[in-house]
């Protein structure tokens, strides 16, 4: 009866805070840690209820704005789905001092980040890191794709197969990703990783720091959620999580330690220094401790990277005038070294258009610290304020799938993305706060896949003689939801077939 009462209080309370806009009332909000454990069912939003619902979801794409408001765990919320909205709220987020709400960033796993602190100490952060993004690091990032493909092949024993089968090409792409932003970000000795296909056939006494790395990452909500004498029981897929924990952490934190004596100013302006040493000088003045999680981005990529293969697999036609923008462009340079979008406008379009239907990030959570105005278009043309101190959350995916900024949001056209500006790459964020990796990972991905893509033809693996390309699309890449922090798709198997 207390509990009944209590959730009505916390219900009416939340409801005040939203200034009753129209929305999903629920038990958990699909922002907590609970409400992302719980599946997504008939009494739980649960975390991927955007993609479960993206055809029908914010009333049929009627509302720019709802609110999200739960009866018993998290808070009154609002969602937006409009690329318009963000880019008001996001643009000007110097302006209007929006905070990122520390209980809805990885900072219980990491410590304050780049990517979770705000203000001042963000600016800083910022300003300090930005220099690391510099015309050195992008080349060797170029280079090292062709290095790090070849390693792949080699590897993963495909050197002499005219055909190769994979079963779930993201286990490849993301050792690939990982070794690369280790190497080129990190300045961490990266190897290929053995070919291990799960936790359980690895011996703890030889987990590889790519292996921890992988490990790590796809347990960050477990690391979240889970108290630390559970890692200590005596069963071997655990343990291997916490390992691989130890290891990952115990390697930054020597990287780090050198760094610490490296001679680099807090205030140089300069170009140079890898992304961590740039961090590490920027924190000598605090506590020591920012980091920038590398699983985190490895692993926004590596699903962006396997949903473009997936599609490429699908529609032949597609991947064929990306591998004639390929050949050709090879041809010109002799080498593959794409450094803009313009370079490979096709190519580079179809990891956009993978980008937007598997956006990588589910939310980007903001808390306001005064009342907000903005403008919606749906239901009607009018001005909302958004309350001080009530949160709102950039839905990603429901934004992905939304018909008025994407017509036919379900159909895979890489041509959406021809002549884009860069500030309208959503999945990137908008405003001061946008991705400051993006330019990394267009190079990295699109240079690894130009690379993949000239020497081998990608296909389907169809699972009877008679599923089609259609049947083969809903029956893998519908299936989606998350993946470690990210937003991804589910396994995607692929065939390579040798071109020459
Ligand atoms: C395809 C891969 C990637 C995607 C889709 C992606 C997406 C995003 C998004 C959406 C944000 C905005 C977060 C917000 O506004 O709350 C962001 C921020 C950030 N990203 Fe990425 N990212 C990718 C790769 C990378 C890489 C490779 C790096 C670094 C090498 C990186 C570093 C960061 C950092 C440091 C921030 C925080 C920036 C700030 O708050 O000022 N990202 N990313």
């Amino acid at each position: 009866m207390t509990a009944v009462v209590l959730a009505v209080y916390h219900l009416l309370k939340g409801l005040k805070k939203v200034n009753y806009l129209p929305g999903y009332r629920v038990i958990l909000s699909p922002v907590t840690v609970l409400g992302r454990i719980v599946p997504t069912c008939f009494w739980n939003l649960g975390v991927n209820w955007a993609w479960a619902h993206r055809d029908t979801a914010y009333f049929n794409f009627t509302h720019d704005i709802i609110s999200i408001v739960p009866a018993m765990f998290g808070e009154a919320t609002f969602f937006t789905c409009s690329f318009d909205v963000m880019k008001q709220l996001l643009g000007n987020e110097h302006k209007l001092q929006l905070v990122k709400p520390l209980d809805l960033t990885l900072h219980r796993v990491w410590g304050q980040s780049l990517a979770s602190a705000s203000g001042e100490l963000w600016r800083k952060h910022r300003r300090a890191i930005n220099p690391a993004f510099h015309s050195s690091i992008y080349k060797a990032l170029r280079v090292e794709s062709g290095q790090v493909y070849r390693e792949m092949i080699e590897n993963e024993g495909w050197t002499d197969q005219k055909e190769v089968i994979i079963p779930n090409i993201k286990n490849v792409v993301s050792k690939a990703i990982l070794v690369t932003v280790g190497r080129c970000g990190f300045g961490l000795l990266m190897k290929w990783p053995r070919n291990t296909r799960s936790n359980i056939d690895i011996d703890p006494n030889q987990v590889s720091l790519t292996e921890a790395i992988v490990i790590s990452a796809s347990n960050v909500i477990a690391k979240v959620a889970i108290p630390n004498w559970f890692y200590k029981l005596p069963i071997k897929k655990v343990q291997i999580v916490n390992i691989a924990w130890n290891m990952f952490t115990s390697e930054t934190r020597k990287v780090i330690r050198d760094q610490k004596t490296a001679d680099l100013k807090y205030d140089d302006e300069s170009e140079g220094g890898y992304i961590l040493r740039r961090l590490v000088a920027a924190s000598k003045e605090d506590s020591g401790k920012y980091l920038l999680d590398e699983q985190e981005m490895a692993q926004t990529s590596s699903s962006i990277l396997t949903a473009t293969l997936g599609f490429l697999a699908i529609y032949q036609d597609e991947q064929e005038t990306a591998y004639k923008e390929i050949s050709e462009f090879v041809s010109k340079n002799g080498k593959i070294d794409i450094k803009e979008p313009s370079d490979t406008p096709h190519l580079s379009g179809c990891f956009f258009e993978a980008g937007r239907r598997y956006p990588a990030g589910f939310f980007l959570p903001r808390s306001l610290t005064e009342d907000t105005p903005v403008k919606v278009k749906r239901p009607t043309e009018q001005t909302i304020i958004l309350p001080k101190g009530s949160r709102i959350m950039f839905d990603l995916v429901s934004l992905s799938n939304n018909p008025n900024d994407f017509p036919d949001p379900h159909i895979f056209r890489p041509s959406r993305w021809y002549n884009v500006s860069d500030t309208d790459l959503f999945m990137f964020g908008a405003g001061p706060r946008m991705c400051i990796g993006r330019k990394f990972a267009f190079m990295q991905n699109v240079n690894l896949l130009a690379h993949i893509l000239n020497e081998w033809k990608v296909d389907i693996v169809p699972e009877t003689e008679d599923e089609t390309r259609e049947a083969y699309e809903k029956r893998v890449m519908y299936v989606a939801g998350p993946d470690g922090t990210s937003f991804s798709v589910g396994r995607v198997s692929v065939k390579l077939s040798k071109r020459i």
